[in-house]
């Protein structure tokens, strides 16, 4: 396989004591949209939650549950699933908020850390860094550098987007070169997201197939990772009078289209999920090649 000269690709997570704001960094990082490809990714058994596509790298950002001084067997069972997502990532984001001490749980975590994962380079990220002074953040950084070994330390502020960029350099810098891991940009390209896709298309037909012979696409969204999983879809159609067809009196059908679609997309992944379906216009969409781009064709 080839791929640009000089491209990177692989996986990170943050981890750090509760609260320390790895979920906002995240995002952050990822940007407004955070496009998971789905619960099942395919390179790793764990849950992405977040992809970063630049010209130069490719990184996945991944999610672990807190790791707990174990108490019970449930408890290390869960720690164990942290070691190994610390074991298999490519780069770790060690992070420690600005406005507290670093504490025991800290040195706690590092030493986990470097248990598993002592060839992993871990970044030092100083978290919320808008919320202390210049000289809070220095000596701060201080005490993190005397703490471990880190391929780096960066101060960040995710709600005021400060370093953000700095820390997806640094973290892409330590990934192996290698291609891209997922396509880019729309979810079109995710065999998952294709069925979804056509779950949804198939249960808006049932019944009404001869009224909408092909007039009708449906484009995932948005996926979105959590409890349930959320996905939001549109199903786009040619005319105004088939889209009140889709849509039934008072939205009876859509709903009905919605729960059997549901029920199918459950079945596929495995896990519960939440559909948000909506119904839109796309005048002529099979005469441009834009709109049939974005719905797959
Ligand atoms: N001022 C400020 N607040 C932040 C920043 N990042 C996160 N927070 C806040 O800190 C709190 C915790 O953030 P999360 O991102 O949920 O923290 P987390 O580490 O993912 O938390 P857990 O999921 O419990 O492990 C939230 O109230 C955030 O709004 C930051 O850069 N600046």
């Amino acid at each position: 396989m080839t791929w640009p000269e000089g491209f990177r690709s692989g996986f990170a997570c943050f981890v750090g004591r509760p609260n320390v704001g790895k979920s906002t960094l995240t995002n952050a990082i990822v940007g407004q949209k955070v496009a998971i490809t789905s619960s099942r990714p395919q390179t790793t058994r764990h849950a992405i939650r977040g992809i970063v596509h630049r010209e130069d790298g490719q990184l996945v950002l991944v999610d672990t549950p807190g790791l707990h001084k174990p108490r019970t067997l449930l408890g290390e069972r869960l720690n164990d699933v942290v070691r190994t997502t610390w074991a298999e990532v490519d780069v770790i984001g060690f992070c420690v908020p600005a406005d507290q001490a670093i504490g025991p749980g800290d040195k706690f975590i590092i030493s986990e850390l470097r248990k598993v994962a002592d060839r992993t380079p871990v970044v030092g990220v100083l978290t919320k860094t808008d919320l202390v002074s210049r000289d809070q953040i220095a000596e701060r950084l201080m005490a993190l550098s005397q703490l471990a070994e880190f391929a780096e330390i960066v101060p960040v502020s995710a709600t005021k987007g400060d370093q953000v960029e700095l820390l997806a350099d640094l973290l892409l810098a330590q990934m192996p070169p290698g291609p891209p891991l997922y396509p880019d940009g729309e979810l079109s390209d995710e065999p998952e997201t294709t069925m979804i896709a056509e779950f949804v298309r198939e249960a808006a037909l049932e019944g009404v197939r001869d009224e909408l012979p092909h007039s009708l696409a449906v484009v995932v969204e948005e996926m979105i990772e959590g409890k349930t999983l959320q996905i939001r879809a549109e199903i786009f159609v040619e005319r105004q009078s088939q889209k009140a067809i889709v849509i039934g009196r008072g939205g009876s059908r859509l709903k009905e289209v919605g729960t059997q679609a549901r029920e199918q997309i459950e079945k596929m992944l495995g896990t519960k999920v939440h559909l948000e379906l909506f119904v839109k216009v796309a005048k002529d969409w099979q005469r441009d090649p834009r709109q049939l781009r974005k719905l797959g064709f």
